[in-house]
C-alpha cells in the first residue's frame, strides 16, 4: 500500500467531520456499498438528491424504534423505508424526539428485513461517535461512489478499537482545593477527544492511588447546575485528595455519559416533559450510558498506575477497571451534592443504573 494512503482509523476520524457537516460517507461491505448521511445534518438539497436515487432507508436504534412503535428485525438496529414523498421534516421527526408528544403518530412504517443491516449498524455507530442523534439515511450505491467521499469498510473490529493515548503536555497546576498539583493532557492517535489528568501532590505509584474517574459535565462542573451532583463530586474528590496529600482525577471528556452536550440538552428538554434521565436517553435512541469505560484504565496504564482506591458510587466503574486489569483495592463513596432539584435524578440512578448511595 502507498505510504500516503489513509488507514481505516484515519478515514473513520475524517468521516465524523463529514457527517457533522451534512456530507455523505460511503460504507462498503460484503452486501454492497451504501451512502450514509446523518439524519440530523443532511440538508434539503442533499436529501432531495438522495431521494432521487431511490431505495432510501432510515436506520434508527432499537430504543428509538420502540418509541416510534416500529418493528425491529436486526437486534439493536431497525431499518425503515423512507416513503417516496417524505420530507426532510419527516426524517428529522423520526430521528429527534423533541416533537414526539405533540405528534405521536409518525408511522405507519414499512420495516425492511431483507438483506443485511451491517451498513446501517455502522452508520449508527458513526453518528454516535460524531455526537449526533443516532439516526442515519442509508441508500444503495448503484454505480461508482461519488468522487471525493470518504469510503469506509464495514468492520466489527474498527468500532471496538480503543485508541492509544500519549501525553502532549504537562505543567504545574496548584488548586485551591487540592494544593500542589499537575495537569497532563492526553491525546488519542485516532483524532478523537483529548482527556486530562489532574495529579494532586505526589502519589506513590506502587501503592493504591486515590483516583476519581470524572466524566465531563459542563452544566454541573462549570455552571453549578443543581440538576446533577457532578460539580460537588469533583470538588469533594479534589478536597479529599488535598487532605490526603495525593491523588489523581482523570477528567474524561465524555459529556452527558458519552452522548455530547447537544444531545444531553435534548435529554434535559425531554426531562422537562416528564421523562427521567434513563427514559430520555432511550427516547433519543441512546443506551442509558454510552461511555467507553476502557479509556480510564488506558490512561491509568499510561501513568503507570495499576492499583487504585476508586472514588465512585458507580459499581460499573469498579467492575470495568477490574476487567481492564486495574486492581480496585477499595471503593471510596462520594455522596455529596444532593439538592431538591437532583433528588429524583439520584433516585433514578440508584434504581435503574445500580448506583450506590
Ligand atoms: N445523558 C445524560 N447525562 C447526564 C445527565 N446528568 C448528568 N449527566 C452526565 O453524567 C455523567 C456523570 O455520570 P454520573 O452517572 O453522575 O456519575 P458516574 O460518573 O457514573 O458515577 P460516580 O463515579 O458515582 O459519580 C457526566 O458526563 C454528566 O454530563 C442526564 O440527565 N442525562
Ligand atoms: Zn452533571
Amino acid at each position: 500500500m502507498l505510504p500516503l494512503c489513509l488507514t481505516e482509523t484515519e478515514k473513520r476520524a475524517r468521516a465524523m467531520a463529514d457527517l457533522r457537516m451534512g456530507l455523505p460517507v460511503a460504507i462498503t461491505g460484503p452486501w454492497g456499498t451504501g451512502l450514509v448521511f446523518a439524519a440530523e445534518t443532511v440538508d434539503d438539497s442533499r436529501f432531495a438528491a438522495a431521494m432521487g436515487m431511490g431505495g432510501v432507508e432510515v436506520a434508527v436504534t432499537a430504543w428509538r424504534a420502540a418509541t416510534l412503535k416500529a418493528r425491529v428485525y436486526d437486534g439493536d438496529v431497525a431499518r425503515l423505508a423512507v416513503p417516496r414523498h417524505a420530507s426532510l421534516r419527516w426524517l428529522r421527526s423520526v430521528a429527534d424526539p423533541a416533537s414526539d408528544l405533540e405528534h405521536p403518530m409518525k408511522g405507519p412504517f414499512r420495516e425492511v428485513r431483507e438483506g443485511s443491516a451491517d451498513i446501517h449498524r455502522m452508520a449508527i455507530a458513526l453518528t454516535k461517535e460524531a455526537r449526533l442523534l443516532p439516526a442515519a439515511l442509508v441508500l444503495p450505491v448503484v454505480d461508482a461512489v461519488p468522487e471525493g467521499l470518504t469510503l469506509l469498510q464495514v468492520t466489527a473490529e474498527s468500532a471496538a478499537r480503543l485508541s492509544a493515548y500519549h501525553v502532549v503536555s504537562a505543567a504545574r497546576l496548584p488548586t485551591a482545593l487540592g494544593g500542589a498539583g499537575r495537569l497532563r493532557v492526553f491525546r488519542p492517535d485516532d483524532g478523537g477527544e483529548e482527556h486530562y489528568a489532574v495529579t494532586i501532590g505526589t502519589p506513590d505509584l506502587d501503592g493504591p492511588v486515590l483516583v476519581r474517574l470524572h466524566s465531563a459535565c459542563f452544566t454541573g462542573d462549570i455552571l453549578g447546575s443543581l440538576k446533577c451532583d457532578c460539580g460537588p463530586q469533583l470538588h469533594a474528590a479534589m478536597a479529599a485528595m488535598g487532605r490526603e496529600g495525593a491523588g489523581v482525577i482523570l477528567y474524561l471528556n465524555q459529556e452527558g455519559r458519552g452522548i455530547g452536550l447537544a444531545n444531553k440538552m435534548r435529554a434535559y428538554a425531554l426531562q422537562d416533559q416528564g421523562f427521567d434521565t434513563v427514559e430520555a436517553n432511550h427516547r433519543l435512541g441512546f443506551e442509558d450510558d454510552e461511555r467507553d469505560f476502557r479509556i480510564g484504565s488506558e490512561l491509568l496504564g499510561v501513568m503507570g498506575i495499576t492499583r487504585v482506591r476508586l472514588m465512585t458510587n458507580n459499581p460499573l466503574k469498579v467492575a470495568m477497571m477490574e476487567t481492564q486489569g486495574i486492581s480496585v483495592t477499595e471503593r471510596v463513596p462520594i455522596a455529596v451534592g444532593e439538592t431538591e432539584h437532583n433528588r429524583a435524578y439520584l433516585a433514578v440512578k440508584a434504581a435503574k443504573s445500580g448506583h450506590l448511595l
